[in-house]
């Protein structure tokens, strides 16, 4: 008996459109069908899936995808409507409905909505509901842009605990080398790290549809091996490819999880929560920060940038600018400056009380 899984997939806009970058009705349907296969297995399935612009652009008036942030969001306005019609037609003549959750950066970087946006999506995955989620391109500023629907999609896989993401691409999987550039390049079919060889193999997007290409895949799986999610990358359109994806006898990229991973509030901290300032230590302070067991005492805090209040998640960084990890601080900004400027005796009396902040993600580790 095949067992039950929670799985993520995601669907690039190169895997939705045709040859001019418009939405192929004919590929969604083709990965539709997929998925319900998948359900009908007895699998939770959550759809991340890019394609708003595309099915937008030319209702616009646009000849081609346009390029410029207000045509996109305008685009993508008329676009995401339209893409949702067509899964949820074709989901609800096999008997599944699905829901639409459009996804801004402050969704994951507020711990409230973020804890929000898991019990929802919680419910409707529990209920049999497919949820297909994008980025709200409409309302979201360049600065807050995930941009590529990559790092979303593990991001989202650690939302809802998942299993498994499984990302569709226009390729088969990860190659030694950039495969436009070398045509020897030769397909990757297992990864266990993602070593800095890897990190240099991954190029941009092969195609005017795609955004991210390889370099937002790999930053998207970094998230899900140290978050404890199995990940595979495979091409869309392949007959069959999303079952076998999830029985692991796939042809693509496989991605393990790495033995030690963070639970899920070190995973906000790591990779949603967006660090509001940071703070530099002194060495002591940082051997005794990396030896895992240490609490930073105010007295080692060299210098404070940024604004933040107490609560608040910081990167440490060591006197030679180096990161040495992220940490949620006990004071404010304010208050770790005030003490900067006190006397040594005012110091020691502040210091004997406070812990300022103990290490919660250390780097390079995880990120
Ligand atoms: N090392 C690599 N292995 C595989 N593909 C790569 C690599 N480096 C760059 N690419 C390019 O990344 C593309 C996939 O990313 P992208 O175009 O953004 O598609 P999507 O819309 O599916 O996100 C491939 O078509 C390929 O040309
Ligand atoms: N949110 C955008 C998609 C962004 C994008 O193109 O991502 P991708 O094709 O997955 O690299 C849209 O729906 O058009």
């Amino acid at each position: 008996m095949t067992q039950k899984k929670r799985i993520v997939i995601k669907i690039g806009s190169s895997s939705l459109t045709s040859l001019h970058g418009e939405i192929s009705r004919r590929k969604l349907k083709r990965i539709a069908e997929e998925v319900v296969e998948l359900k009908e297995e007895g699998h939770e399935v959550l759809l991340v899936s890019s394609g708003a612009v595309a099915a937008g652009y030319r209702k616009l008036g646009c000849v081609e995808r346009p390029t410029a942030l207000t045509e996109k969001q305008a685009a993508a306005s008329i676009g995401q409507g339209l893409l949702m019609e067509a899964y949820s037609e074709y989901f609800l003549s096999h008997g599944y409905v699905a829901s639409q959750i459009l996804i801004t950066r402050t969704d994951f970087s507020e711990e409230k909505r973020y804890k929000n946006a898991r019990n929802t999506l919680k419910i409707l995955l529990d209920r049999g509901i497919i949820p297909i989620v994008n980025e709200n391109d409409t309302v979201t500023i360049d600065r807050l842009k995930f941009g590529d629907n990559d790092t979303l999609s593990a991001k989202v896989a650690g939302l809802v605990d998942a299993d498994q993401l499984i990302i569709l691409s226009d390729i088969d999987g990860l190659y030694d080398s950039d495969p436009r550039k070398n045509p020897n390049a030769e397909l990757v079919r297992d990864v266990k790290e993602i070593t800095p060889e890897i990190e240099a193999s991954a190029g941009d997007p092969g195609s005017a549809a795609g955004t991210g290409g390889m370099k937002s895949k790999i930053e998207a799986f970094k998230i899900t091996m140290a978050s404890g999610i199995h990940a595979f990358l495979g091409k869309a359109g392949v007959r069959g490819l999303l079952l076998d994806a999830a029985n692991g006898t796939a042809s693509g990229t496989y991605f393990t999880p790495a033995e030690k991973t963070l639970d899920s509030r070190k995973q906000w901290i790591a990779f949603n929560s967006g660090p509001e300032g940071t703070v530099t230590v002194d060495q002591n302070a940082k051997n005794v920060l990396t030896a895992h067991t240490g609490e930073l005492q105010a007295e080692h805090v060299i210098s404070v940038s940024g604004r933040f209040k107490n609560g608040a998640v910081v990167r440490l960084k060591d006197e030679n600018e180096e990161e040495i990890g992220l940490g949620i601080i006990n004071y404010s900004s304010e208050q770790l400056q005030h003490f900067r400027e006190l006397d040594e005796e005012a110091k020691a009396i502040v210091d004997s009380e406070g812990l300022v902040c103990r290490i919660d993600v250390p780097l390079p580790a995880t990120i």
